[in-house]
């Protein structure tokens, strides 16, 4: 059960449907008819960062906007003092219809679903061969946001110095998943880095991963030296030692970029422990589990996939997939029923 009770955080959207029969969003009023276009790049506490050309406007949502949040990622119009000097601020007129949304819950069982990045094209899944341990059912519940979000997965194993990616590959290959995999003597000679931008170059890229696993080293590996981690210009305006890192940050990648002169970017974002899925339709699920959705189609009407008419059951048995991926997404759709984490 969704909850709708009273909440500010600025961060979150809330999941109350919207009435129908609105102005479309991407009209600008004429009373803004001289708005510039920007990409938000940082959010801290009411204060977004937004790149208008070559740059960086600090500014405020307009009061009109009401409680639709805007993210990292999101195309606004602002208006008011775009010179980007210091202690100016401007004011966001109006939100661009999104392309892409990853979202997330803290567990399944929140109501409030965040929206960590808006219009992404990709998800870099961040997960290390060893120290921490991979979580598949992290990686799942990744692919699940990924999928139901319109962003196009792909994974980055990293520490391979540590341990081998045969057993994870064996599961993720197969599934049509960009991969690289990434280690220390890699990264140190730069390789790394080149790999990955091979997949990202032109795109937006957000960047998840649990504690620990080497996506800030990566990332850092991926920017200009110079945008590493903090953006001198919100610690002026915020007058915080260091950024936030409790919201996510996108950052500009190095190289030459595609021949419109995109360059891609990389949204950096907190490390997660969990992810919770509570927005995700369950019937949404299967599509992270591409090996086993062919197998739904004997299945019942509405079925859950967690039932004993399911027909997953005997796919599986006939040897069409692998047994362990059908526990996985049955203790997935699971551990949502329950409302925990795992
Ligand atoms: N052995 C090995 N260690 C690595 C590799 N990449 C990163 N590390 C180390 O792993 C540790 C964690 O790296 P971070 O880049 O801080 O990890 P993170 O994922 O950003 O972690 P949070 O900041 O907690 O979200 C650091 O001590 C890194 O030096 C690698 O390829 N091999
Ligand atoms: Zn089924």
């Amino acid at each position: 059960m969704r909850r709708y009770g009273k909440h500010t955080d600025e961060d979150d959207v809330r999941v109350r449907p919207q009435r129908g029969g609105t102005r479309p969003r991407t009209s600008i009023r004429p009373k803004h008819e001289d708005a510039a276009e920007g990409m938000v790049l940082t959010v801290d506490r009411g204060r977004l960062t937004c790149l208008v050309e070559d740059r960086v406007v600090v500014a405020m949502k307009a009061r009109e906007l009401g409680r639709k949040a805007a993210v990292v990622g999101d195309r606004v119009a602002l208006v008011g003092d775009l010179s980007g000097a210091r202690d100016t601020l401007a004011r966001i007129v109006r939100i661009a219809e999104r392309t892409s949304v990853l979202r997330r819950t803290a567990d399944d069982d929140d109501p409030y679903e965040r929206v960590v990045v808006a219009n992404a094209d990709q998800l870099a899944i961040v997960t290390a061969l060893a120290d921490p341990e991979p979580r598949p059912r992290l990686i799942d519940r990744c692919l699940v946001a990924a999928y139901d979000g319109g962003l196009d997965p792909l994974l980055v194993l990293t520490k391979s110095d540590l341990a081998g990616p045969e057993k994870l590959l064996e599961t993720y290959a197969p599934l049509g998943v960009p991969y690289v995999v990434t280690s220390r003597e890699e990264l140190e000679r730069g390789d790394a880095a080149e790999r990955v931008h091979a997949l990202l170059d032109g795109q937006v890229t957000a960047f998840v991963g649990h504690s620990g696993v080497g996506k800030t080293t990566l990332v850092n590996s991926l920017v200009p030296k110079d945008r590493r981690r903090t953006t001198g210009h919100v610690n002026a305006v915020t007058g915080r030692g260091r950024h936030t890192t409790t919201s996510a940050l996108a950052l500009p990648l190095t190289g030459p970029g595609d021949d419109t002169g995109r360059h891609g970017w990389v949204v950096d974002t907190p490390g997660v422990r969990s992810f919770g899925l509570a927005h995700v339709d369950p019937s949404r699920v299967i599509h992270a589990f591409p090996d086993l959705e062919p197998g739904t189609a004997d299945c019942p009407r509405a079925c859950s996939h967690d039932e004993p008419d399911c027909a997953l059951d005997a796919w599986v048995a006939e040897g069409h997939a692998d047994p362990a991926r059908l526990y996985s997404l049955r203790r997935l759709l699971a551990t949502r029923e329950r409302h925990e984490d795992d």
